[in-house]
């Protein structure tokens, strides 16, 4: 029998040509493009169609796909009157989930769970994807307003998927350097080989069942403190600890009791992840706009770094993706508790690349255990326990 090993470290799970890591060096891939070179060339759109397809797309390839996540944002009445039943304290990846798995029973094309052979169509795989990632971001932005007693705003068909989403999120004009902010966020959350959620697509997938049902699978995945969830707990860490000053015994006071810095540590990463530092840096330039008007945030989390490299860095822990992310996102005015169901809507490109890519050469996941119970023994009737 081979080796149990916990968190199946080190275990490949899957063969993949999406995206790839290489963790001593600090590099981030995505089809061969490293991860800096999207951030500074590509958008949301292009990025998603680079993994879906596995090429950059021609121009007009790229505006017909475009055109299509546009066509897709608007959700059926059905779906807005469900939201506005779900209970307004319900934290937004619950509802995420739940509108996401709902979305399979509003919207018709369930085709690989009625038996036939769509899941080996990528007409039909192609299409659903456009439909999710299309359908995400509005949700995300709908959730807003509808937990705060509003009708939600339209979306508009002049604006890009990160433009849209924060003017359905805010309801205001996008501000342009903030939204390519927000689009590079898209960029930088879009794909990250087989971490928690997408093994879950993998899993989910392997069965055949529906597109939603993967998706609302990984969205669950990715709700957990120890995956996308750590930025809301990020940024609550960084408001908890107050003041650069209070860094220090902040983080000595966690470790001692045994607990986890949130953003900080990467399974994969033995660096800084290179998201990260991407992100510093678009806060760096965000705070040079605004002349001196430093988030306080920002101070907090660079003290808290510094003090956790002194501490962890000999473990090889260092700043991940959901460290810095938070205070862009603050910036635009988003609520942390929104911040992780951002991850999903980046996430589903990379979530659906591999949708794809498990469908073309599938075979169901049925992993072993090392089975740590009873020998088999005799039923014991219930008046003689
Ligand atoms: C998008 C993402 O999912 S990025 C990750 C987001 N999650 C977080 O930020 C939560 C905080 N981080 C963690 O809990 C972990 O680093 C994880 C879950 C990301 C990775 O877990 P694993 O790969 O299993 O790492 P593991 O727990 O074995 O850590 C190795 C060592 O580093 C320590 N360590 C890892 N992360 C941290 C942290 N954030 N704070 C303090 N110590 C840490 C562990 O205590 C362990 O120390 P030990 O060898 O003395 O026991
Ligand atoms: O790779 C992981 O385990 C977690 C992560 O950073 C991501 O999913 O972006």
């Amino acid at each position: 029998m081979s080796e149990y090993l916990p968190g199946l470290a080190g275990v490949p799970a899957t063969k993949s040509n999406i995206s790839d890591i290489d963790g001593e060096q600090g590099i981030l891939s995505y089809r061969g493009y490293p991860i800096e070179q999207l951030a500074e060339h590509s958008t949301f759109e292009e990025t998603t169609l680079l993994l879906l397809d596995g090429r950059l797309p021609t121009r007009s390839e790229l505006e017909t796909f475009s055109d299509q996540l546009k066509e897709n944002r608007r959700l059926k009445f059905h779906t807005r009157g469900m939201m506005k039943n779900l209970p307004n304290t319900g934290h937004p990846m619950e509802m995420l989930q739940t509108v996401v798995a709902s979305l399979g029973m509003f919207y018709p094309g369930n085709e690989c769970l009625t038996g036939s052979d769509a899941c080996e169509d990528i007409n039909y795989i192609h299409n659903m994807s456009i439909k999710i990632i299309a359908r995400i971001a509005p949700i995300v932005a709908m959730w807003q307003h509808i937990r705060e007693g509003y009708d939600p705003v339209d979306s508009r068909d002049d604006l890009s998927h990160a433009e849209n989403f924060l003017w359905m999120l805010t309801g205001k004009e996008p501000d342009p350097l903030l939204a390519r902010i927000m689009d590079v966020c898209l960029i930088l959350h879009a794909e990250h080989t087989i971490n928690a959620s997408t093994f879950a697509v993998l899993v989910n997938a392997s069965t055949l069942s529906s597109p939603y049902s993967v998706i609302a699978s990984a969205i669950g995945a990715l709700s957990g403190p120890l995956h996308g969830g750590a930025n809301q707990r990020v940024l609550e860490m960084l408001q908890e600890i107050g003041s650069p000053e209070k860094a220090e015994e902040y983080v000595d006071k966690r470790l001692a009791n045994k607990e986890v810095i949130w953003g900080m540590g990467h399974r994969e990463y033995k660096t800084k992840d290179p998201r990260a530092i991407i992100l510093q840096k678009l806060i760096d330039q965000y705070m040079e706009t605004k002349a001196g008007d430093v988030n306080p945030m920002f101070d907090i989390a660079k003290a808290v770094e510094q003090v956790c490299e002194d501490r962890l860095a000999h473990k090889g822990v260092y700043a991940n993706v959901d460290f810095y992310s938070g205070i862009l996102y603050t910036e635009m005015g988003i609520p942390a508790d929104q911040f992780t169901a951002i991850f999903a809507m980046a996430r589903a490109a990379g979530w659906l690349a591999h949708w794809r890519e498990q469908l073309a050469d599938n075979r169901i996941f049925r992993p072993t255990q090392v089975y740590t119970g009873e020998p088999i023994r005799k039923y014991v009737p219930i008046n003689k326990r």
